[in-house]
This record gives C-alpha cells, sequence and structure tokens, in this order.
C-alpha cells in the first residue's frame, strides 16, 4: 500500500485554479497558539493527559514527536489527542525538530517545572523579524534558575532547593513569555507575580488546563497573574482546546473576498472584537450567532488603516490575511502597520507578482484599488503569508502555485479538505523538485 509518510514536509506546493466563489460551511479547528503550549505543558502532570479539538497541523505532529523523544507516549484519534507522561525521562532536546516550530521553547518552562532542569536549542518558526526571548530568560532566572547559552542549545537548571516565587515585570506583554514562567512557577515554592502579562485568550487556556490539574493561577486575561506553587500536577479531565481565532479570522477575510455566503463554526467572536469591527468598517456585513458567523457577499469596500496591536488588539498574525480584502476596496488606501513584527511584509512582495497594486514603505504597507488579481507562482514565506496568497490564489484568475505550501499546514487544520468542501479547485502536493515523500509499506 502507498502512504504518504510526510504529510506536513515543508515543501509542498498548493496549487489553486482561483476565481471560483466559495459558498457554504467552515468549521474552525482548536486553537494553534493554545495547542502549541498545552502539548508541552502536558509533561507537568503525572496521569495522562486527554486534549480535545486539537488540531491537525505540523506543529502538532512535530511536538509528538519531541515527546517521543522523552518516552512520552502520544496517541492521535480525529482530534482527540492522549498524552501519557507517567514514564518521562528527562532528555536533552538540542536540535531537531526543536527548529521547525517556534513553540518548542515551552519545553525550557514545562522541562523546568517538571524536573528543575532544561536543554533546549534555540526554537524555530516563522521568519517575520527578529524574535528574542530575553523576557523568557528573565523570568526563569527570576524563579532562581542559572541560565547558560552553550553550542545553540539554553541550558537552565533549578538551584538544589528547587525554584522559588518572585515578581516579574515584563519588558512587553510576551505571549511566550508568560506562559514559559506560568509553566515553570506552577510547582515553584511560594507565590509568582508576572506583572505587564500578556492577556491573549490562549493564556486563559493553559491557566485553565493547569488549574484543573491542581494548579493555583489567577487573573489569567489580566496583566497581573498570580501563581501559587504547588507540589504535584494530576490531570483529571480531558480538555477541549478553545477556537483557533487566527484561522476564523482567515475564513472571515476570505469569505469577504471571494464568498457568495459562507457560514464560519466553532468561534468566540469576542475573540475576533477587533478584527471583526475592522472589517465591518470595511463595510462587510456579518451576521453573528452564539457559536457561529454568517459572512455576506461583499458589495462595495472602502479602504481602511490597521494597526496590530495585543490582545484586545487586531491581531498581528491577521495583518497578512486581511490584505487581499484591502485590494477589492473600491477607493482610498489601505494602510497596514504592524506594531508587533514592523517586519512581517514578505507577502508583499509575492501579491506584487500577482498584480496587486500594493507596496512598502517604511514598513508601512499601501495598498490600492486593484480590480484583478492573476494566477502566478509565488513563496509561502511563512504561515500567515502562506493564508494571504491562499486567498489572493482563490481571489486570482487563472493557475495560482504556492511553494513552501507546508507553513500553511504549520497552523492551518485540514485546509485542502476545507476549501474543497467550499467550492475550490484546491490541491497540496509534494513539491516536484524536491525528492518525493511516498513510501511503500
Ligand atoms: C506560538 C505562539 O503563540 N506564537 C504567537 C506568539 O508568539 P511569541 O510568543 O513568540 O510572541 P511574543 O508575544 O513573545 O512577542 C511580542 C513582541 O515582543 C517581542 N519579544 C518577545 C519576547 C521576548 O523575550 N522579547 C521580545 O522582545 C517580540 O519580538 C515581539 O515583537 O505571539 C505572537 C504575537 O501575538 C504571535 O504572532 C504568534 O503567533
Ligand atoms: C507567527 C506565528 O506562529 P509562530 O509563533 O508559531 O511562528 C503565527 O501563528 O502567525
Amino acid at each position: 500500500m502507498k502512504v504518504e509518510k510526510d504529510l506536513f514536509s515543508p515543501m509542498k506546493q498548493m496549487i489553486i485554479h482561483g476565481g471560483k466563489p466559495l459558498q457554504g460551511d467552515v468549521w474552525i479547528g482548536g486553537a494553534k497558539n493554545s495547542t502549541v503550549a498545552l502539548i508541552p505543558a502536558s509533561i507537568l502532570s503525572r496521569t495522562p493527559v486527554t486534549l480535545e479539538g486539537v488540531p491537525r497541523i505540523a506543529d502538532v505532529d512535530n511536538l509528538m514527536d519531541l515527546l517521543s523523544e522523552m518516552d512520552v507516549l502520544c496517541d492521535f484519534h480525529e482530534t482527540t489527542l492522549q498524552i501519557n507522561p507517567e514514564n518521562i525521562k528527562m532528555s536533552p532536546l538540542p536540535a531537531g525538530k526543536i527548529k521547525s516550530l517556534r513553540a518548542s521553547y515551552y519545553f525550557m518552562g514545562a522541562l523546568l517545572g517538571r524536573f528543575g532542569k532544561a536543554v533546549v536549542g534555540f526554537p524555530g518558526g516563522d521568519d517575520i523579524g527578529p524574535r528574542p526571548i530575553d523576557q523568557h530568560i528573565k523570568g526563569f532566572e527570576a524563579l532562581g534558575a542559572t541560565v547558560k547559552n552553550e553550542n545553540d542549545q539554553i541550558i537552565i537548571t533549578a538551584p538544589d532547593s528547587g525554584l522559588h516565587g518572585a515578581k516579574i515585570h515584563l519588558k512587553m506583554p510576551s505571549v511566550g513569555a508568560t506562559m514559559n514562567i506560568i509553566m515553570a512557577s506552577v510547582t515553584a515554592q511560594g507565590q509568582t507575580i508576572i506583572e505587564n502579562a500578556a492577556k491573549e485568550p490562549e493564556i486563559i487556556d493553559l491557566a485553565t488546563f493547569l488549574n484543573n490539574m491542581g494548579a493555583t493561577i489567577r487573573g489569567a486575561g489580566t496583566d497581573t497573574i498570580r501563581v501559587e506553587g504547588v507540589a504535584r500536577l494530576e490531570a483529571q479531565i480531558p480538555h477541549t482546546i478553545i477556537p483557533d481565532r487566527i484561522e476564523a479570522g482567515t475564513y472571515v477575510a476570505l469569505a469577504a473576498c471571494i464568498g457568495n455566503g459562507i457560514r464560519i463554526h466553532n468561534i468566540i467572536e469576542e475573540h475576533l472584537d477587533a478584527y471583526l469591527a475592522k472589517v465591518e468598517e470595511m463595510g462587510v456585513v456579518i451576521d453573528a450567532d452564539e457559536d457561529s458567523l454568517y459572512v455576506y457577499p461583499a458589495g462595495d469596500l472602502k479602504m481602511v488603516q490597521v494597526r496590530t496591536d495585543v490582545y484586545p488588539g487586531f491581531a498581528t498574525d491577521l495583518q497578512q490575511p486581511i490584505t487581499p480584502l484591502l485590494l477589492t476596496a473600491k477607493y482610498g488606501e489601505g494602510v497596514v502597520i504592524d506594531n508587533i513584527y514592523p517586519k512581517r511584509i514578505g507577502h508583499i512582495a509575492q501579491l506584487q507578482k500577482m498584480g496587486a497594486d500594493i507596496k512598502v514603505e517604511d514598513n508601512i504597507i499601501l495598498a490600492h484599488p486593484t480590480a484583478k488579481l492573476h494566477g502566478a507562482e509565488v513563496i509561502a514565506g511563512e504561515i500567515r503569508a502562506g493564508a494571504c496568497l491562499m486567498i489572493a490564489g482563490l481571489m486570482a484568475e487563472g493557475k495560482t502555485v504556492i511553494d513552501k505550501a507546508g507553513n500553511i499546514l504549520r497552523g492551518y487544520d485540514r485546509v485542502e479538505q476545507k476549501l474543497r468542501r467550499l467550492g475550490a479547485d484546491v490541491e497540496i502536493v509534494d513539491d516536484p523538485e524536491v525528492p518525493g515523500v511516498l513510501d511503500t509499506i
């Protein structure tokens, strides 16, 4: 039998024959940015963990591979992931899969919390400008750990007496640093206070998951989080991951660009407030239900200014997916300023190849009405650039080939299936320039 060995190889192509109006229903998966924290956090439990609503994305596969290096057993069936850390062995995670995703840095906090020691290579992730981790390190040090950087890996060691609680004021509300400090401090002695903490919904999801295992974390979702250390964590009940607000926002943009009426299910509207306000300001009509959104076919839209910010502001991860929508506006100049990642502009040169009237000046994106896009061969330099090009390809006349489409698969759950269900002519194939991944078993 032929099976595809590496569904999530980065060297994939997405081939789109665009220009077809899309309609119907799409269901949003669990949030990538929760899932990729919850999987490493699972090793803090002494008992097996069950996660439900887990998205089928490459980051999850890579995290499971990292768990298996530590003899942690995983069983992923449909959207339920069972993780059994009962026989975990503490092992260094120096390179390899660590580089394939950003969130591998959560093994620093999780291993430190569980074993008082972590040896983890520098994380990979999207190429969207500098992504330092100084605030994570500052947090570990404040808890009493020693942090050394040797041969491209970070070695973090708790004192013999164990980690102790501390007051940590973050220079900026970093999602990753907030989550990592929570994971390291849940089993520290005494109280940890994180000031200027990130407030993203994924932080609340992590706190809920850990509190249900016996942790004491208060204030998640506000800018001050208090953690009272406990001796031991034991998962008792399954945890359902929150819906992915970035995937949902991507389908909203797609529906407004090329939809003939699309209903997006499994959303938490509040998580999308700033984004939906901007889309509606353009003139898109959206009906919200208890847990779904209906996006009407768009009429004449006007340009807007987008400025990304930390939650509850407009998410940086939705800046690229909304860009093709700006191109459909009838008049004016659209402006996009990414305050979180000012260099997140790699998609613009690719959109130009498709005929978009768009440019970048001093890291500010300036978009102009573009009557028509045409198919082209473009490169998905990272996940959200890929999402942007996928929407542009669906809008464009003719054939679009997106190289490095594996970047899209890092974070978009069963995307080919979902798009086809809406009526898209889309296919993900192995890049013919790269050796094949099909094997016979
Ligand atoms: C796996 C995951 O959840 N990734 C998300 C997470 O990334 P990530 O957690 O890496 O992003 P952060 O919130 O930490 O980064 C925010 C800003 O702070 C800076 N910074 C961060 C940490 C640090 O120690 N020093 C520092 O200078 C970053 O360069 C960036 O400009 O939040 C980003 C911002 O919402 C999202 O784009 C990513 O999708
Ligand atoms: C930047 C992103 O992901 P990561 O932090 O995992 O690279 C993203 O999801 O848009």
